[in-house]
């Protein structure tokens, strides 16, 4: 596969990085305006570096988008008239639809609106995606992609703006509740770096039970839950201070916020 990345930033990185573990490109061109940070890059023998957009797409087959919402109309502008039938684009831009990206381009190219996250780097993105009429035929292969790197899941495109609260800013929620229990492990007594391995590889141990077991978080609580024990105290004194009411709040706040973004954008 030909792979463009318009906009080697934060996220855009990180799908270079998961794309490079995993092998998944023959050639990859990653795009920015001031190429000196990411010149590193160019020493994997398949990477091109470079700042011209229409070099980019033309020598490419998926054109992954990762820049700016502000950025992208420009950028679109500048390179649609060297789509063709053969491109997948990929964009994974907060809310900037379909439809206003079919308002640029066509309805005549294969778009596909995909929400990963920052794990991608290391194959572990929840990625949603969705997409055009025309590029309905093409989600198998953006499935395939991201797959590679995690897990996908394919949603209504009405979704997309709950699924970047839940999988994009999630990443960020759940940082800070391993955080907050490195805090409190640094508290009874652990050095702060046993504390963060005490933490990740603890949370990361919870969600593997759930996902190889298929279970519900609370069938897996009554099985750690001793009566009269020191788990259910610890539980019960977190929700009194609110914990599933402050975590719920908050990703409502994140989606409203996401709403009002995507009223001044459109
Ligand atoms: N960060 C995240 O976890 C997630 C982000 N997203 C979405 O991904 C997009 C990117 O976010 P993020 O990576 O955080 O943003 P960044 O600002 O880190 O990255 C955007 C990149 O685009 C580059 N850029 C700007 N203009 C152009 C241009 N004309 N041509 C090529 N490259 C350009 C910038 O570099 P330079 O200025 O040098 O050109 C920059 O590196 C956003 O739309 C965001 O909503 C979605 C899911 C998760
Ligand atoms: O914070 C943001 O707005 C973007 C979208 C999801 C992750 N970063």
């Amino acid at each position: 596969m030909k792979i463009a990345i318009i906009g080697a930033g934060n996220l855009g990185l990180s799908i270079a990085k998961g794309i490079l573990n995993s092998n998944g490109a023959t050639t990859m061109y990653l795009t920015k305006r001031n190429t000196a940070e990411i010149e590193e890059y160019s020493n994997y023998g398949n990477v091109t570096i470079t700042s011209d957009n229409r070099e980019a797409v033309k020598k490419s087959d998926i054109i992954i988008l990762a820049v700016q919402p502000s950025q992208l109309e420009n950028i679109l502008e500048s390179t649609k008239d060297l789509l063709t039938d053969n491109h997948v684009v990929i964009s994974t831009i907060t809310g900037f639809s379909i439809a206003k990206m079919e308002a640029i381009l066509g309805s005549d190219y294969n778009i596909i609106r995909s929400m990963p996250n920052t794990a991608i780097s290391v194959g572990q993105s929840m990625t949603c995606i969705c997409s055009n009429e025309k590029g309905k035929k093409k989600i198998e292969l953006a499935k395939a992609i991201f797959n590679r790197m995690g897990h996908s899941m394919e949603i209504p495109e009405t979704q997309m703006q709950a699924a970047t609260v839940i999988c994009a800013s999630g990443v960020a929620f759940w940082m800070r509740l391993i955080r907050a229990t490195t805090q409190g492990a640094i508290q009874l007594g652990f050095d702060a770096k046993e504390a963060q391995e005490l933490a990740m590889h603890t949370c990361s141990g919870a969600a593997s039970l759930l996902i190889e077991s298929g279970s519900h978080p609370e069938a897996e609580i009554d099985r750690v839950t001793t009566p009269k024990g020191c788990t259910i105290q610890g539980l019960n004194e977190m929700e009194h201070q609110g914990l599933s009411s402050s975590l719920i709040q908050g990703i409502v706040a994140s989606y409203e916020k996401i709403s009002r973004i995507k009223e001044n954008q459109l």
